[in-house]
């Protein structure tokens, strides 16, 4: 339904789609908080979506697996990050815009900066050089909050040994590597901090949680009830929302309208 159409007399709630992701060094707790996360909103009546990269579709899933294996040693630095911007690609279209599109949440497990730090800074192709290939993937898609784990390699190392998995390619990189990927997750957050959180990924998760809920719940709020064309159908005023797809504003309401 279009964001027009809230102008009918009775809309009586509104849903907004976001794109809310979390990024961070492997081991610091992003798949604990993207579950805790989707059930604090679901609490509170959003439609979640919980996705990952790279995955989310059967395509890209299908690339993950052959990336992240490691038996495919070793694999050029341009081809990696050919492979990892494919998948995405897949992602956005297929799964991301559509949710984004039926005025879902959207919480993914990674994003286009884990191309940034782990290409860019890992393997050294530049952070800039990685984010532009990317363009094409993400055609004008930027999340509307980007949540940064900020995990130590000590913390992240003992996680993942407790967690007792096999690592993959990227995991099995030494200590050096995951540092520099840190780093660039602090600095690509530095740039445009009114879309980032950065948190403490040595914090309780519980308390991680309840300060990503907040600030995702203040940005994902209904719009309030009105059949005033003005109030109705001004989405793009919202902070935050400013950064979506900017041929596609994601942030149109969804109405459930009374009948
Ligand atoms: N805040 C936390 N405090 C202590 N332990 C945590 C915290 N968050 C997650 N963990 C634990 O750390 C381990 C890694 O967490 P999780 O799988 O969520 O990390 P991840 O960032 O998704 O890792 P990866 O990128 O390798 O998939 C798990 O055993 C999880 O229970
Ligand atoms: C999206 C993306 C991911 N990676 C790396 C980062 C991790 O080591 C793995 C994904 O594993 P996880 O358990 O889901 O965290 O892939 C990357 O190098 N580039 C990317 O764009």
């Amino acid at each position: 339904m279009s964001a027009g159409l809230a102008t009918v007399v009775g809309v009586k709630q509104t849903t907004r789609g976001a794109l809310i992701v979390f990024e961070g060094g492997d081991g610091a707790g992003k798949s604990t908080q993207v579950q805790a996360l989707a059930r604090a909103l679901r609490a509170a009546g959003r439609t979640v979506t919980c996705t990952r990269e790279p995955g989310g579709t059967p395509l890209a899933e299908a690339v993950r697996a052959l990336v992240l294996d490691p038996c495919h040693t070793p694999v050029s630095a341009q081809t990696e990050a050919l492979l990892f911007a494919s998948a995405r690609a897949d992602h956005v279209t297929r799964l991301i815009r559509p949710a984004l599109q039926r005025g879902e949440v959207v919480v993914s497990d990674r994003f286009v900066d884990s191309s940034a730090a782990y290409q860019g800074t890992g393997r050294g192709l530049g952070v800039d050089s990685v984010l532009a290939l990317n363009e094409w993937a993400l055609q004008g898609l930027v999340p509307d909050l980007t949540v940064v784990l900020d995990v130590d390699q000590d913390t992240a190392e003992s996680r993942r040994a407790r967690r007792g998995l096999p690592e993959d390619r990227m995991e099995s990189e030494a200590g050096a590597f995951h540092r520099a990927v840190n780093a660039t997750f602090r600095e690509l957050a530095a740039r445009s901090p009114e879309r980032y959180l950065v948190l403490d990924a040595a914090l309780p998760a519980e308390q991680i949680t309840r300060t990503v809920a907040e600030r995702a719940l203040a940005l994902t709020a209904p719009a309030a009830s009105s059949s005033s064309p003005a109030s109705a159908s001004s989405p793009g005023a919202r902070p935050g929302l400013s950064h979506a797809a900017p041929s596609e504003s994601h942030g149109a309401p969804s109405e459930d309208v009374t009948r």
